[in-house]
């Protein structure tokens, strides 16, 4: 198998790597190529033993699969790049947010398979949630690949390319989401007397470990968070401060603005 990554940045990297800890693909099976900063492809050729190229006919000779992974405004400038090198094999994985199916396969002038995936950059410890609309061309074998290249870096979904702009605000931006959470918890933490450098670390593995009860306990969220408060203790004084604030419609008001954005990009 043959994977073509067209834009190595922070989510292509994050699937990349990912797949290469998966050891489901060989890291000679995928090549990588971007606009211009040829250093970065020598750094990843030399940390993962992956191959890149700036000869778009020699990277979509017998590509299976071809990432699409460059920013939405940059998609005009790609498409003109490879349009006229699209070989008949090629199956396109853009994971750019808002692109449409039509879009893409308007501007690559291509009938070729196109899918759209929404990952995160939890794809790079094999945790993406990851959602997926194929094109009517997608045959099932390789759908059923398509599915086993992302269940090695995360969890995928197939859902309608229309709910796929709350997919991005939900899951493809959640992790910005949480860890600027995180960063506030930091940052009024440290005003209680703490060193930083404490808190820092304190807090990070306070995280992490509530992400390993997710992961191993079969309750309910509010049950984990109602195990934890004491009749009458310091979790119900903090948690009754907190229920004073509109906490839900916040987070309301930061999906609304990130799935009108994601239909913006899609105009
Ligand atoms: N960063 C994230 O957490 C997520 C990003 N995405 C989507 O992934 C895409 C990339 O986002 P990032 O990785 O954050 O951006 P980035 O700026 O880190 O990477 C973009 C890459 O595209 C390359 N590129 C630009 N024009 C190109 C061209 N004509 N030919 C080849 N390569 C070209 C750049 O050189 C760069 O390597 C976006 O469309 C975004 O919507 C989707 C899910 C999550
Ligand atoms: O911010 C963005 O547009 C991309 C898509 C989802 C996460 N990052």
């Amino acid at each position: 198998m043959k994977i073509v990554f067209y834009g190595a940045g922070n989510m292509a990297s994050a699937i990349f790597e990912g797949l290469i800890s998966s050891s489901l693909l060989n890291s000679h099976d995928i090549y990588l190529t971007n606009r211009s900063s040829e250093n970065r492809l020598q750094d990843y050729q030399q940390k993962l033993n992956i191959r890149y190229s700036y000869d778009d006919m020699a990277l979509l000779t017998d590509a299976d699969y071809v990432f699409l992974a460059a920013k939405p405004y940059d998609f005009d400038a790609l498409a003109e790049r490879i349009k006229d090198k699209i070989q008949p094999g090629n199956h396109f994985i853009s994971i750019m947010a808002g692109i449409s199916i039509h879009q893409i396969k308007t501007k690559l002038k291509t009938q070729n398979p196109v899918a759209r995936i929404m990952p995160n950059t939890n794809a790079q410890v094999q945790q993406s949630v990851t959602g997926i609309t194929f094109s009517e061309a997608f045959d099932d074998s390789h759908k059923a690949e398509l599915f086993n290249i992302l269940n090695s870096f995360g969890t995928a979904l197939e859902v309608e390319e229309d709910k796929l702009h709350q997919v991005t605000a939900i899951t493809g931006s959640g992790p910005a989401f949480l860890y600027y959470m995180y960063e506030q918890y930091i940052k009024a933490a440290t005003k209680m007397g703490l060193d930083k450098e404490h808190v820092d670390a304190a807090v990070r593995n306070l995280i992490i470990g509530t992400g390993h009860m997710l992961e191993a306990s079969e309750l309910e969220i509010e049950q984990l968070r109602e195990n934890i408060t004491s009749k009458g203790g310091t979790t119900k004084a903090g948690l009754d401060a907190l229920k004073k604030y509109p906490i839900e419609d916040i987070f309301k008001d930061c999906l609304e603005q990130a799935i009108k954005r994601s239909k913006e990009l899609a105009e």
